[in-house]
């Protein structure tokens, strides 16, 4: 083998949608099965692990979508009705008299008998108490009938639904207190790196401050994981090794940095030295060198270590994976096409993931897209993929993907 080889440069790069599937296909051959039975108002960002049938019809009864009056309409003939009964919601009506009209309020159960509801505004109330109805009735105008949402007996959520706000919403409509949800992945966290000192700690020569760490631990955590925070690793392969043996019970070893082809990144090395090195070097920009092995049965992303690079790969990558892992089926996130707003001159061997955000319409790309520069991100709304070959021009459709359908 050449040096050149012996240093990767002659492996050709893997395009990002066969990493993705093999990334996936890994991921579904680890699922999580075990689950736990949540109340709701723990239930947020976390799996469903049943599908969830309704129990009952929505709404349980026929219900008024009017503040107004609940009334027979072949009993009005163009008549002023009396008013028998007043229907508040959460209280039961009596059967509807004949001809009469009962007042009844949004959401109030509408009487048997009646078969329509007028709005207050379309009617008038005369001296006596009476009611005038100004305008034609029409059978079940105004009533939400029983089960037009959902019937009993009906899927209304399938295991592999992530739980947010609507979700939980919709759970607690049905009377769900308590959801089975998957168990939270457990991913532990390493930042490896000599050059790494943690913020609020004086830098000394040669130092930088860990960014990937932060990042990564804050975005696991919206992604619902329980995380293991391994801190800092040195540049060294034997700590390598015994740090990854040593991180006990978890999912997935996430770390970042020493994955590309410098001698002091010993990741993939302990990988590779493990034998089970399963992914490297994709046609990604930035992000080539992300790393997927095993190590002693525990699956290792390695993402690599210039901010901008974990940012992409995590999100890309790493994130449906740990959806995937969760039986999540739907990990793809939104791709907007929008008119671009830049001039891209290089055709790239890579795909590209620029750092933009939309103005007037169009998308714009920060002024330095260099990998380590975090603060594109900062200034970005999402990401713009250049794919390999492509040159846009102004005005060009290119697929944005906003920072919303990855962050969550
Ligand atoms: N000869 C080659 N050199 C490099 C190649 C290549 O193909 N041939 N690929 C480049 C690419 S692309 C990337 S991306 C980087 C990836 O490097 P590593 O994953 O090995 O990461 P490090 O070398 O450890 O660090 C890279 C960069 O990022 C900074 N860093 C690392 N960790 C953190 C952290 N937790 N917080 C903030 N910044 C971090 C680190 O100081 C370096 O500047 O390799 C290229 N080289
Ligand atoms: O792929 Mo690296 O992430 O370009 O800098
Ligand atoms: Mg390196």
């Amino acid at each position: 083998m050449t040096a050149v080889a012996e240093a990767g440069q002659a492996r050709p790069l893997m395009p990002v949608e066969q990493a993705l599937a093999q990334l996936l296909a890994l991921a579904e051959a680890a699922p999580i099965r075990e689950t736990e039975n949540l109340p709701l108002a723990e239930a947020e960002g976390r799996v469903l692990a049943t599908d969830l049938v309704a129990s009952l019809d929505l709404p349980p009864w026929p219900n008024s979508a009017m503040d107004g009056y609940a009334l027979r309409s072949a009993d009005w003939q163009g008549q002023p009705l009396p008013v028998s009964q007043r229907i508040f919601a959460g209280h039961a009506p009596r059967p509807l008299q004949p001809g009469t009209c009962a007042r009844i309020f949004t959401g109030a159960p509408v009487p048997e008998g009646a078969d329509c509801v007028e709005m207050q505004e379309n009617t008038e109330v005369l001296e006596d108490g009476r009611v005038r109805f100004l305008e034609t009735l029409q059978t079940g105008q105004n009533i939400r009938p029983q089960g037009q949402e959902t019937r009993k007996g009906e899927q209304v959520m399938s295991a592999g639904t992530r739980l947010g706000p609507i979700e939980l919403g919709l759970a607690a409509t049905l009377g769900h207190g308590r959801l089975d949800v998957v168990r939270k992945v457990r991913v532990a966290v390493l930042s490896t790196g000599d050059e790494l000192v943690e913020p609020g700690l004086p830098l000394g020569p040669g130092q930088i401050y860990n960014s990937n760490r932060r990042l990564l631990v804050s975005w696991l955590q919206r992604l619902g994981c329980d995380v293991v925070d391994a801190g800092i690793l040195p540049d060294d392969l034997a700590r390598t090794r015994a740090c990854l043996g040593s991180l006990g019970d978890v999912d997935l070893i996430l770390s970042t940095g020493g994955v590309s082809v410098g001698e002091a990144d010993y990741l993939g090395a302990a990988l590779r030295e493990a034998g089970e090195l399963a992914l490297w070097k994709l046609a990604i920009k930035p992000g080539k060198p992300l790393t997927f092995g095993h190590f002693q049965g525990v699956p290792v992303i390695g993402l690599p270590g210039n901010p901008a690079s974990t940012l992409v790969t995590f999100g890309l990558l790493t994130r449906p994976y740990l959806l995937r892992r969760q039986g999540v089926a739907d990990v793809t996130p939104l791709r907007f096409d929008m008119p671009a707003g830049f001039d891209w001159h290089k055709p790239g061997t890579r795909r590209e993931y620029l750092r933009a955000r939309i103005e007037q319409g169009r998308v714009c790309i920060y002024k330095n897209q260099s990998s380590g520069v975090l603060r594109s991100a900062a200034w970005a709304e999402g990401l713009v993929e250049v794919r390999e070959g492509s040159t846009p021009k102004p005005g060009d459709s290119v697929p944005f993907i906003p920072f919303s359908e990855l962050l969550g």
